[in-house]
């Protein structure tokens, strides 16, 4: 479970998370959409504690990220907007065992993880070609299994359509909807709605670093447009 109580970030004078409350429980599939700027990509990096809160505290199955970054990490896994700034390691298979080898895992684990892992995103039988022979959804769906490598609580998506043509869409979401299939709990960080809607359970949306919206994706739709935020439809 992810808990968010008071948090405030400010870059500067900029207040860009303003006095934010938000749970996830696990298991659930959160979007968490809003305008531009509206702080959503500041909220999901104090998951992992990426970043440390100006004022309040982000808890992580009930333990300070703050005061316990590793076990944050563990429970919660990223693919940020840029996934090949992401990558690691030259060849699929390195990539994606990279981190179960931090976490000091032996070998066999760490091979089951990174077939398993490859396997969820389409990937599987090609973990000795290049990274750098990757399309850009290629690219994003390594930087997912990577993520699921971790095996998380946790999974977070930030603008994971961002930059792709349709059929390297339609292929990560098909990846995604696996995944909330398989029971992964899931949070994708969007300002549209159209495709991801069907995945969520609710959808969450920031403005001026504020909760502003938070239900079932068909109790929020009407009031979408009002916070800058494209319908699902
Ligand atoms: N590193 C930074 N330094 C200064 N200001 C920042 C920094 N990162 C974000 N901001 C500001 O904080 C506010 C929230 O930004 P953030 O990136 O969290 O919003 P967002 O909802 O994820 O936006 P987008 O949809 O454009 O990715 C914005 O006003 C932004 O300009």
């Amino acid at each position: 479970m992810i808990r968010v109580a008071d948090l405030v970030h400010r870059y500067g004078d900029t207040a860009a998370v303003d006095g934010l409350d938000l749970t996830i429980d696990n298991g659930e599939c959160v979007i968490l959409a809003g305008a531009n700027g509206s702080g959503k990509t500041t909220l999901v990096r104090h998951f992992n504690g990426l970043l440390e809160p100006d004022e309040g505290t982000v808890h992580v199955n009930d333990s300070d990220v703050s005061e316990n970054l590793v076990a944050a990490r563990t429970a919660v896994s990223m693919v940020f907007q840029r996934p090949e700034d992401q990558l690691v390691a030259a060849t699929i298979g390195a990539d994606v065992a990279f981190g179960p080898e931090n976490l000091g895992l032996d070998r066999d684990e760490i091979d089951r993880r990174v077939h398993d892992a490859l396997a969820a995103v389409n990937l599987d039988g090609r973990e000795k070609e290049r990274v750098d022979a990757l399309s850009g959804g290629e690219i994003e769906r390594l930087a997912i299994a990577g993520a699921l490598a971790m095996q998380p609580d946790h999974l977070v998506l930030d603008e994971p359509f961002t930059g792709l043509d349709e059929p390297a869409r339609q292929s990560v979401l098909s990846r995604l909807r696996d995944l909330r299939a398989s029971g992964t709990s899931l949070i994708v960080v969007t300002h549209d709605l159209r495709d991801v809607s069907e995945l969520a359970d609710r959808v969450v949306v920031l403005s001026d670093g504020q909760v502003a919206l938070d239900g079932a994706p068909e109790a929020v739709a009407d009031d979408l447009p009002d916070l800058d935020v494209r319908p699902p439809c």
